[in-house]
């Protein structure tokens, strides 16, 4: 495998069951070899796509001390600023030369699942510039709705009810991730310099790029290949939550970010299920033995999260 599948997924939205079977199954064959596939005619408007660049652009023009007091760090809901060198995804490797900005589903600060200190339901960071709230909530509800869409493809090749996991996700834990890798001007020594190889928490990630080069994934025999900008579509792949609830059917494939040459800007949203949903491979394929067992959506993800980042469980 030298390349990653293209897939259109407008037929997932026909009338017509053989057409969202067809798309289905280009999905499940994808989701079974690589983990990895664009995702082509999916119905995001490229505006939206493109103001969101700009947005993000525009945060990470901000002074530093102002992307500080938004620190990652005050937010035990995963929401917040990441300095430059201060995550490592892959721990065994050297600091990531990038910076970010998490936003999740917003919450006001007197929803009662935040007063009730419920996981990952907080408030959101916001910058202080102009329309920015607005067209980046929108994008991530854009986002989510493709994670539905996207989610009822994967429950018709797994042979479930189309819409089984549409109650997973009525309240999901989504999470809209900007990112910043600094240009390298070929400085860098270390070939995944920008993010350490890793593979993705949750169900799947949506991920749009600019056009600088990059991302790198790895294919079945250890090889890294690139995964290009392909105008118009977006980077999808399967996380770990979901090769858990499927018994490992379908894959979540390691992935890292090279030092880019220029300055590159990428967004990842992240898609898991409503936090107390119970991960359990029984429930998608009860003939199998499982290989795991039950784990909630948001016990599974703080585990994961805690192993990535200290602040979440040093003392204070
Ligand atoms: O920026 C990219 O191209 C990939 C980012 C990524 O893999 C991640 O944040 O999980
Ligand atoms: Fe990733």
């Amino acid at each position: 495998m030298k390349t990653l599948p293209i897939i259109s997924v407008a037929g997932l939205r026909s009338q017509n069951p053989e057409e969202r079977a067809l798309v289905a199954h280009q999905l499940g064959v994808a989701c079974r070899e690589v983990g990895f596939f664009y995702v082509i005619d999916h119905g995001i408007d490229p505006e939206l796509i493109k103001h969101s660049f700009n947005n993000a652009k525009r945060f990470f023009a901000l002074p530093l001390a102002d992307k500080q007091r938004l620190s990652i760090k005050l937010s035990p809901h995963n929401r917040g600023y990441v300095a430059m060198a201060d995550e490592k995804l892959n721990p065994a490797s050297g600091a990531d030369m990038k910076e970010a900005f998490n936003i999740g589903t917003d919450f006001a600060a007197d929803h009662p699942d935040v007063l009730a200190g419920k996981p990952f339901r907080g408030v959101n960071f916001w910058p202080e510039v102009p329309r920015w709230r607005e067209e980046m909530l929108a994008y991530l509800d854009a986002c989510l709705d493709l994670g539905r869409l996207i989610h009822r493809g994967f429950s018709i090749d797994l042979g479930l009810a189309e819409d089984y996991f549409d109650a997973h996700l009525s309240m999901p834990i989504a999470t809209l991730r900007m990112l910043r890798y600094p240009a390298s001007a070929g400085h860098s020594q270390r070939e995944d310099g920008g993010a350490g190889a890793h593979t993705d928490y949750g169900n799947v990630t949506l991920l749009a790029t600019d056009q600088v080069a990059g991302l790198q994934v790895a294919n079945r025999q250890g090889q890294w290949i690139e995964a290009p900008h392909v105008p118009g579509a977006f980077v999808c792949n399967i996380g770990d939550c979901l090769m858990r609830w499927s018994n490992d059917t379908y894959v979540s494939t390691p992935h890292r970010v090279r030092p880019p040459e220029q300055e590159r800007y990428s967004m990842a949203f992240f898609l898991e299920v409503n936090p107390e949903s119970i991960v359990d491979p029984r429930d998608i394929l009860p003939d199998q033995q499982p290989k795991y067992a039950p784990i909630s959506c948001s016990d599974y993800l703080a585990y994961r999260l805690n192993a990535t980042y200290e602040h979440r469980t040093r003392e204070q």
